[in-house]
């Protein structure tokens, strides 16, 4: 089968048309192709498929095979895959997720894509979705303990669920200490992304992401943009935030009924999938 591997912000994917397979599970997809050693590698897995309500549907899967409702640098990934294979011939057009209906825009400059605005929807605060297994209406400013040590956490949902750690400094060690610890304290039913965060000013912030079902990753698409939400929440940050991570830059614009990610995809490479 036909791959482009592309990154966005250093987040990185294979992607495939499976629009003529028969099956919708491809978890045992991702986890072959995502190997580090014996596959292509990537953080996961983006298949095309039709759709009955937008231009094409998507389908995500983490490099451990499990599958995740939306993922905001695979969906930029996404775009330019369809729009550069011509599975879709508009720069302006709807991609349908397991988590909703994202509206995709590609900005170009000189016929070529420079970057992709996507409508990432609205944040839900509500633990029952998230979720959290809370009796509290919110989950913000919250205290969890792990290892007998207090932790200060935030959660909403962005698509997919994510916790928010604010620290002084990103620190890689400690990071990869909590992060699995937080992506699987019992309080989260689901497990959750976990984001690292530093607030520079009220408009940059720097993230670093401990992924559900990936681990850490140079950047996460709905993991930056949940931050922006939270840090705005509490009044750290303005409404149009830059975030620098590990692996790029995204701009993320909080308005009334909407948040837009804005921000790179970069093709790396094709090739043909052997005996898949
Ligand atoms: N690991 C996430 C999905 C991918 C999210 C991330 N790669 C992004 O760019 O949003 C989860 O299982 O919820």
């Amino acid at each position: 089968m036909k791959f482009w591997k592309l990154h966005g912000a250093g987040n990185d994917f294979i992607a495939i048309d499976g629009r003529k397979d028969l099956t919708d599970d491809y978890s045992d997809v991702a986890k072959k192709v995502c190997h580090r050693h014996f596959g292509v590698g990537a953080d996961g897995l983006l298949v095309v498929k039709e759709s009955n309500n937008s231009d094409c549907k998507m389908l995500y899967y983490n490099s451990d095979g499990s599958k995740a409702k939306m993922c905001g640098n695979g969906i930029r990934c996404f775009a330019k895959f369809v729009y550069e294979n011509n599975i879709v011939k508009k720069s302006n057009f709807t991609v349908e997720t397991l988590a909703s209906i994202q509206e995709i825009t590609l900005n170009m400059l000189n016929e070529k894509i420079d970057s992709i605005k996507v409508n990432m929807g609205l944040p839900n605060f509500d633990p029952k979705y998230i979720p959290v297994d809370t009796t509290k209406d919110k989950f913000i400013n919250e205290t969890i303990i792990i290892n007998k040590e207090k932790l200060n956490v935030s959660s909403i949902l962005l698509g997919v669920p994510h916790t928010v750690v604010f620290v002084e400094e990103i620190d890689k060690n400690y990071i990869l200490k909590y992060g699995p610890l937080i992506e699987n304290h019992k309080i989260f039913p689901e497990k959750t992304n976990v984001n690292f965060v530093k607030v520079i000013d009220k408009e940059n912030i720097q993230v670093s992401t401990w992924e559900r079902g990936c681990g850490y990753t140079l950047a996460c698409g709905t993991g930056i943009t949940a931050s922006v939400v939270i840090s705005n929440y509490l009044n750290k940050v303005d409404k149009k935030v830059n975030v620098i991570s590990e692996g790029g830059k995204l701009l993320i614009e909080i308005s009334e009924d909407r948040v837009y990610m804005q921000g790179p995809a970069v093709k790396i490479c094709e090739g043909i999938l052997e005996g898949i």
